[in-house]
């Protein structure tokens, strides 16, 4: 086993996250049938991303998206001397994970010391009680973050569930962007980031991923599940 010191952790590169999820068949090929009901050749299982290297490296990329949009908002209030309060928030299942790697990021690399929560699927019923764990969220404006967006889902319950707790939403981030059609014909990221008006971003996008797999040099390079990814992308992609 290798250790690498963490002050030689690789910073973000979406080429070595796709060839990891590849490699850790986080990235399935197949048929699968979605939480929309559409039925995908692809699938992007964020649970198999089940190792100190990928949690570190998605991580990583969640944390420095999350400090350029912190250093472009400061820069825009105030000549940029406003300390800026970050709270981020994992959705329920696997945005959980997560949302803590990304709070210890942003400590470790940024020396952003951000308050994190989420939620619980199932509200507790006993102790504490409610459907949100930890940083009080109420009065605060939070940064989502989830795995995948396909039709956009899980990301308005995400938004009704921190609404009803007296949050608001500052921004959100996924791994990966599916690019498909959310409530009508724009994509479910668009449709999100034009109703709540800020900032919606991915760290990787289903282009990303076909460019990979066109690429000559790429093991993966399968044209028969290339031709299947199109003609999904026709039918239900933007
Ligand atoms: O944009 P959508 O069409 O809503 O689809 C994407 C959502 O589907 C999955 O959630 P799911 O509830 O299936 O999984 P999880 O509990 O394992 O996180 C995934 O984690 C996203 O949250
Ligand atoms: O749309 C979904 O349900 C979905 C798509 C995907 O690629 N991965 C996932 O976990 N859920």
């Amino acid at each position: 086993m290798s250790h690498v010191p963490r002050s030689q952790d690789p910073t973000f590169s979406s080429h070595q996250f796709i060839q990891l999820a590849l490699d850790n068949q986080v990235l399935k090929f197949g048929e699968f049938v979605l939480k929309s009901g559409r039925i995908s050749p692809y699938f992007f299982n964020a649970g198999l991303l089940a190792t100190g290297e990928m949690l570190s490296l998605l991580a990583r990329g969640y944390a420095d998206a999350l400090a350029e949009q912190m250093a472009e908002q400061m820069a825009a209030s105030n000549n940029g001397t406003d300390e800026q309060e970050l709270v981020i928030f994992g959705a329920a299942y696997k945005g959980i994970p997560f949302v803590a790697a990304t709070a210890q990021a942003l400590w470790h690399h940024h020396g952003i010391n951000a308050k994190w929560g989420y939620n619980r699927k199932e509200a507790k019923t006993h102790g504490e009680g409610g459907n949100l764990v930890g940083a009080d969220v109420s009065g605060k404006a939070v940064w989502v973050l989830d795995d995948v967006i396909t039709a956009g889902t899980a990301m308005r319950e995400v938004v009704d569930i921190l609404e009803q707790a007296g949050a608001s939403v500052a921004g959100i981030i996924v791994a990966l962007d599916r690019k498909e059609k959310g409530l009508a014909e724009h994509s479910a990221i668009q449709e999100l980031a034009a109703t709540l008006e800020v900032p919606v971003r991915a760290l990787v996008d289903i282009d990303d991923l076909i460019s990979y797999l066109s690429d000559g040099e790429s093991q993966y390079k399968d044209a028969t599940q290339l031709a299947k990814m199109q003609h999904y992308r026709a039918q239900y992609g933007v």
